[in-house]
């Protein structure tokens, strides 16, 4: 009962909570799906910057980096590495996916404890409203759900080549960013134990989510995917052209990460922002709908070996940076933030008068 996915048999959801409308359907947005959308403000774009987006092969990187994610708890990266020829397999493979008849894709639909599979973003259940959205997650080979989508060898095999493919390459890409914020920070491979390479026989752990926004009849009054931070250390997300994604930032607004053509965007999580002690914040962010185009993004949250816990360094706290939260896996966070959502942050850090 250590990985990541065990955290959920703790937490079974409702099917409501799992089970996605067949939105080909759908010709009006049911109430069940209508928001009262809080008037949070939308950036002025004239007065406010967007996220900032970064070639990562630059002498710069790791600077530019550093104050994206100080700032901005997110950033987009030019120059990663990725063939942008796997990126287009990707979304094709996933467009291939979500364009299955509805009762096709709940033969891989997730059980209430599960955690791969078909269904509705996990958050669903914090919410009284369903969101425009519908997703596949992936933890390792997606085979046993690619078989239940598609029996035959010849129409799953390139589904699950691709995004084997894609979360090797992913993998290597979060890697290389993570060590690059560390290093940023003035921490090495000694200053975090379980980044060093061959970490005893553990190995990071890494989840893939496939999102589909289809196209809407009233995305005014649609969330396609409601406001959250994400639980990893790193999230790096490839949204196609299709713009949709939003990054909220304090005192400003909501501000709307635009596509840049082959860029990734790299979202700081919340085991992060616990890493550096809050030098580093996670990103509220995000996704709206529109009524002209089907939105796909890919998701892959990547997060530390599992049963080592997480704490804040100790380079980066001293007399007037208290340590600030405790030490915590990757799966009793999200253990916490299945029951906390969003103040599953708040949950782990020390009491102001304790330390
Ligand atoms: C490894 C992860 C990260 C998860 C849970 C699990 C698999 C699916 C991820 C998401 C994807 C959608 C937003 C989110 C908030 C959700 O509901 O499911 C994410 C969540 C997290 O970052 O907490
Ligand atoms: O679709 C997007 O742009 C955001 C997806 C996201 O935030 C997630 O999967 O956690
Ligand atoms: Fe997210």
């Amino acid at each position: 009962m250590n990985s990541v996915s065990e955290s959920y048999k703790n937490n079974p959801l409702h099917l409501k909570h799992i089970i996605p409308l067949d939105f080909k359907t759908a010709l009006k947005l049911p109430d069940s799906h209508a928001w009262t959308l809080p008037d949070h403000p939308m950036a002025d774009p004239l007065t406010h910057a967007a996220v900032p987006v970064i070639d990562l092969g630059g002498p710069q990187a790791a600077t530019l980096i550093r104050q994206a994610c100080e700032k901005w708890g997110a950033f987009q990266v030019t120059n990663h590495g990725i063939p942008i020829k796997l990126l287009n397999q990707v979304e094709f493979q996933t467009r291939r996916l979500f364009a299955l008849p509805a009762n096709q894709k709940l033969l891989a639909g997730r059980s209430p404890e599960d955690f791969t599979g078909y269904g509705l973003p996990r958050i669903s259940t914090f919410f009284s409203k369903l969101m425009w959205t519908e997703g596949f997650t992936i933890l390792g080979s997606p085979l046993d759900h690619a078989r239940q989508l598609w029996p035959h060898e010849y129409d799953h095999i390139n589904f699950c080549q691709v995004m084997v493919e894609y979360q090797k390459e992913l993998k290597g890409l979060a890697e290389k960013i993570l060590g690059l914020m560390f290093r940023s920070l003035g921490l090495t491979q000694e200053d975090i134990a379980w980044f060093k390479p061959k970490y005893g026989c553990k190995s990071p752990q890494g989840v893939l989510q496939l999102n589909s926004y289809p196209v809407c009849p009233d995305p005014n009054r649609a969330m396609g995917l409601a406001p959250h931070t994400d639980s990893s250390l790193l999230t790096s997300l490839y949204q196609g052209n299709t713009s949709g994604l939003q990054v909220y930032r304090d005192n400003v607004g909501w501000v709307p990460v635009h596509p840049v053509s082959g860029a990734l965007v790299v979202i700081v999580g919340d085991l992060m922002q616990i890493t550096c002690n809050g030098r580093f914040k996670s990103a509220l962010h995000r996704a709206l709908v529109n009524n002209t185009r089907h939105r796909i993004s890919t998701a892959y949250f990547y997060g530390p070996p599992q049963d080592v816990k997480i704490s804040p360094s100790v380079k980066l706290t001293d007399h007037d940076h208290p340590i600030l939260y405790r030490p915590v896996t990757w799966r009793e966070y999200l253990d916490a933030k299945a029951t906390h959502f969003n103040k599953a942050i708040e949950l782990i850090r020390y009491d102001a008068s304790s330390c």
